[in-house]
């Protein structure tokens, strides 16, 4: 039961009318194709791992969380990947578009996946470029660690670059150790409590009230995510019967 109760969390982007919010963190989750960003968000926010994931086209998570003792919404846009083209870095809209919606953003690679590592700088830049005159924080996650043997990326490769790029950094397995995944996102959104609040958006259209926030006025809002996708993963989750899931 504790269990179903936690799933339910993970709600529909749109808070019912009149339902007073509490303080909303935006975090995108950017990365190439296959890194692990789903299989990181859905660690995050239940605890699991569930191996079996579809290609996704940019689902948005919800989940209320206690950060520092204050009662957070902690809203993850997981966003496809995005591969490297002799023309540049090769993104949906959408990425860009949930990159500017975002007060942080996670950019990820695999270790065992090269290219995903070449691709950061680009994404950082793109970063950079969406975020105008104030840069979100950023943290870098180098994925799958626990695939020693189809290691691609040294370990000393990853810190270097965060170094260069001015972020955290932190080698993960979404896989093998949950400590790891909460650790990195946890801190993130400490990081981010101890801000200032943003000017509220809009939750039907994704504007700011406010003239003076970093990003686009008309910024699309991100998608909700696909109900009947997380139905299926729920029901993978429930009948891998694992015990409980406690809050983060
Ligand atoms: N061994 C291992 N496999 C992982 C890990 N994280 C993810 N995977 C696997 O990697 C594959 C891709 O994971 P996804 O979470 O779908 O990756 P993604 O970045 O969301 O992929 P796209 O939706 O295609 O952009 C899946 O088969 C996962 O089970 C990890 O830490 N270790």
């Amino acid at each position: 039961m504790r269990l179903i109760q936690n799933m339910t969390t993970i709600t529909e982007f749109c808070a019912p009318e009149n339902q007073p919010l509490s303080r909303v963190i935006k975090i995108a989750v950017v990365g190439g194709s296959g890194v692990g960003k789903t299989a990181l968000v859905v660690r995050f926010l239940t605890r699991r791992f569930i191996g079996d994931y579809e290609r996704n086209a940019g689902n948005l998570y919800s989940r209320e969380v206690q950060v520092d003792g204050e009662q957070v919404t902690i809203q993850v846009q997981d966003t496809p990947g995005g591969e490297m083209t002799n023309n540049g870095v090769k993104l949906p809209d959408h990425v860009t578009c949930s990159i500017q919606w975002a007060d942080a953003v996670v950019l990820v690679y695999s270790v065992t996946d090269r290219r995903s590592f070449d691709l950061i700088s680009q994404l950082h830049q793109l970063v950079v470029r969406a975020g105008g005159a104030i840069v979100p924080p950023v943290i870098l996650l180098a994925n799958k660690a626990d695939l020693l043997h189809l290691r691609r990326v040294d370990s000393q490769q990853g810190p270097l670059l965060a170094g260069a790029l001015g972020c955290s950094f932190y080698e993960v397995s979404a896989s093998e150790d949950y400590n790891q995944v909460h650790g990195a996102f946890h801190r993130l959104c400490c990081q981010l409590a101890k801000q200032p609040p943003a000017p509220s958006s809009s939750p039907h259209t994704g504007a700011s009230a406010a003239p003076e926030k970093r990003r686009s006025p008309l910024i699309p809002r991100p998608k909700s995510p696909n109900m009947q996708d997380l139905k299926r993963r729920f029901k993978q989750a429930l009948s891998a019967k694992v015990r409980t899931v406690t809050s983060v």
